[in-house]
């Protein structure tokens, strides 16, 4: 694959190959001004072609990034009506708990949005981890079934339009953490963890198969923790064996980077 360096305002570095991309931003400010043009332009390309758009959010740092979508111009332009909105992943927690996934991104995003409330799809919080994990995946093929969510030819998963995902740093991405067995689960569509080295350690995920199915993922990183991943995933010296769950994102459309200079310190 061919990569080019390209020289773009108030961007530090951008590298681009045929399906990734890594853009290197001065500040977390200008990443989050970069990533609400992004989402917004992908929001007009899938509700115009599809009618509506399938966004996958993870919990985390990635949230208060999203900030950008709750201001002028994209509070008025986006059509948040056709807006589906799920979880990468979800801890096994009340939905008003402190650790939701669900309440983090209700109290800092979609409270402020105009999305329709059964377009948001959190995880039924009354069952075990195994019983919500199984019910998320029912979600998911009856999304698929009436066509809300695109199937993939190629997996036959769910493809979503667009997955945003953190990553810790250990270089976990949904609830799937270093070494551990559930990162090649080929089979399930949505799993459950129940030893997540990362607290609280009830957890469900979405698995590879599902997350590399995605139309386009934006991995979203900031901070001087996360320059040791980051330098795994991205530097010179890539090797093969022990893949980090990051380097193991690598969906059938575009994959783009989003990092603030102090995650790309190492590169
Ligand atoms: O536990 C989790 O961690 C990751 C990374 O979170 P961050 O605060 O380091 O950005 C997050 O992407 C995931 O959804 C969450 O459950």
């Amino acid at each position: 694959m061919r990569a080019k360096a390209l020289p773009m305002a108030g961007i530090t570095t951008a590298t681009t190959t045929d399906k990734k991309k890594v853009e290197v931003f001065d500040s977390e400010e200008a990443l989050a001004a970069s990533l609400a043009k992004y989402t917004a332009d992908l929001s007009e390309k899938f509700c115009q072609e599809r009618g509506c758009f399938t966004v996958v959010l993870s919990g985390g740092s990635l949230i208060k990034s999203l900030r950008k979508l709750l201001e002028p111009p994209y509070i008025d332009s986006i059509e948040w009506s056709k807006w589906h909105v799920l979880w990468v992943d979800e801890r096994v927690v009340p939905k008003d708990h402190i650790d939701s996934n669900y309440k983090l991104a209700y109290d800092g995003f979609l409270a402020q949005l105009p999305i329709l409330p059964g377009n948001v799809y959190a995880i039924n919080d009354a069952l075990s981890a195994e019983g919500a994990a199984d019910d998320y995946e029912t979600c998911l093929k009856h999304l698929v079934n009436i066509k809300v969510i695109e199937a993939s030819p190629l997996s036959g998963c769910p493809k979503f339009d667009l997955m945003l995902l953190g990553m810790g740093p250990d270089g976990h991405v949904a609830s799937l953490f270093p070494g551990h067995h559930l990162c090649n689960e080929k089979e399930k569509w949505v799993t459950c963890i129940k030893d997540s080295p990362k607290p609280p350690p009830e957890r469900i995920t979405f698995t590879f198969p599902v997350i590399n199915s995605s139309a386009y993922i934006a991995l979203v990183v900031c901070g001087a923790g996360k320059a040791d991943a980051v330098q795994r995933a991205l530097g010179k010296d890539q090797h093969a064996a022990d893949l980090l769950p990051v380097q193991m994102v690598s969906p059938e459309g575009e994959l783009k980077w989003f990092l603030d200079k102090d995650a790309a310190s190492k590169l």
